[in-house]
């Protein structure tokens, strides 16, 4: 038995204790060997399409991990059918080294489905990308993905480009940042090369746009954008987009591309609870090309509870305790990990109790304008002396501090993220056309600032 075939044995075994029987007497049991290892992965042959896809969709994760663990180094699994390895084997693609870090179409290769990290918070929004990346076109069309900053709207959207290559490397993937839009159709207007312009845009099969608010305001961009939309969604081809709000919230962006946005399918993405970070954790260090393979429990909730709101931040916490113990030859333990992290922590905290202190400090000076108590203002009560103040607390701690809108909710009896951001969107029209508003609104914005001064 080749080194493969046994680590492909250990990864059976653990698979057989884990899922039940029919499981996996179904999919695994008939997958005895490997078939080679190429291009960063080891290949398996699967009978047919039907189960390929089942392995993909549920348990390649899982299989990854293993490998990884068992390997004690990244490693990961392909599953393919006789008819596609002919074709494959004679392909010595760039395209297909997953070693180089960027696919065609500006795609970044290490956002795949299988090394996101599913719970509650992002379970919807990855089934629907899942579907969409195995029929593009065809089943929500424009997929609409948004949530608060850090939370893996980009590696997801990026998780169907990857998976549309894997299954057809001839499909044209774009991947484009709004301000690079921007940026190439400025390019487009002092050149006047509408043909490279085209060429880049409409000659693809599956477009991916990232942060679509920045297009915000900028008018001709997205008149521009607009007949590219329309021009793709004719012709059936896939269009994926993502903002940091649902489209109806969005500013200065024209209704008749916000309402085309809401045409096909709108997701969300949640902040992750304690559960789901400590799995992201040891997924993140799975796939860490260092030494460390194994975290004590205590550590990794320890790291998982001091960084909530961002999975961005998450894995930079990660990397600099594996850095800092692993280049000073310290064990990983709680004391080890709090040194690593003392510089973030301590900003973090500093900013984080300041930060409360002001986000009470708003609250409070809002209930005493108004009259009304702390209590009322953060409590569940409908009537509209309440609710005004209410809304108005909301939308002054998100323009000072632009914090999540779930965070927001949270300190606001745990509301959700769209109660929030509709808040503060109306706030924020209301102020515009209603002076008595405005004025009381600035009133209390002067309680603060002076509160702040003292
Ligand atoms: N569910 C997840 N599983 C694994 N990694 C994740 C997950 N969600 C986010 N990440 C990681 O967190 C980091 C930030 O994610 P990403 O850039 O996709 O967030 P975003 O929502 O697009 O943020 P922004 O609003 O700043 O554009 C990335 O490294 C990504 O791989």
């Amino acid at each position: 038995m080749n080194t493969y075939d046994l680590l492909w044995q250990k990864i059976l075994n653990e698979l057989e204790s884990t899922f039940n029987e029919e499981t996996y007497t179904d999919v695994f049991e008939p997958l005895k060997s490997t078939h080679k290892y190429a291009n960063d992965h080891v290949y398996v042959l699967v009978p047919n399409e039907f189960i390929k896809n089942r392995i993909n969709r549920l348990y390649l994760s899982k299989i990854n991990e293993l490998a990884t663990k068992f390997n004690n180094a990244p490693i990961r699994f392909k599953f393919v059918t006789e008819s596609e390895l002919l074709p494959e084997e004679t392909l010595v693609s760039p395209e297909r080294n997953l070693s180089l870090k960027y696919r065609p179409g500006n795609l970044n290769a290490t956002y795949t489905f299988d090394n996101f990290v599913v719970g509650k918070s992002n379970m919807f929004a990855f089934r629907m990308a899942m579907k969409v990346a195995d029929q593009p076109g065809a089943v929500a069309n424009p997929l609409y993905i948004f949530g608060d900053v850090g939370l893996g709207k980009t590696h997801l959207m990026q998780g169907i480009g990857n998976y549309i290559l894997d299954q057809d490397i001839n499909q044209k993937v774009m991947y484009v940042k709004a301000d690079g839009f921007i940026e190439d159709f400025a390019n487009l207007l002092k050149r006047e090369k509408m043909e490279d312009f085209n060429a880049k845009y409409r000659e693809i099969d599956v477009l991916l746009v990232d942060d679509i608010q920045i297009m915000g305001g900028a008018t001709r961009t997205q008149m521009e954008f607009f007949k590219l939309f329309d021009y793709l969604y004719q012709q059936n081809k896939q269009i994926v987009i993502t903002s940091d709000k649902p489209a109806s919230e969005l500013k200065n962006i024209m209704t008749r591309l916000t309402s085309r946005f809401e045409v096909g399918l709108t997701v969300d993405i949640q902040v992750p609870d304690l559960e789901h970070r400590i799995e992201i954790l040891k997924r993140k260090l799975a796939s860490e090309s260092s030494d460390v393979h194994d975290i004590p429990a205590d550590v990794l909730e320890f790291i998982a509870s001091s960084f909530v709101t961002n999975i961005r931040e998450l894995e930079g916490a990660l990397k600099r305790v594996l850095f800092y113990c692993l280049t000073n030859n310290l064990d990983l333990t709680i004391e080890c990990v709090n040194e690593a992290l003392e510089p973030l922590l301590k900003t973090k905290r500093k900013s984080d109790s300041l930060n409360e202190n002001n986000y009470d400090r708003i609250q409070s000076i809002v209930s005493d304008f108004y009259g009304i108590s702390l209590e009322d203002l953060i409590g569940k009560k409908r009537h509209s002396k309440y609710i005004l103040p209410r809304h108005i607390a909301m939308y002054l701690i998100k323009t000072r501090y632009n914090i999540p809108y779930k965070t927001i909710g949270n300190l606001f009896g745990d509301r959700d993220h769209s109660t929030v951001l509709a808040a503060c969107e109306k706030i924020d029209n209301e102020i515009k056309q209603d002076s008595s508003l405005k004025l009381a609104v600035d009133t209390i914005v002067k309680k603060i600032d002076a509160f702040n001064k003292k």
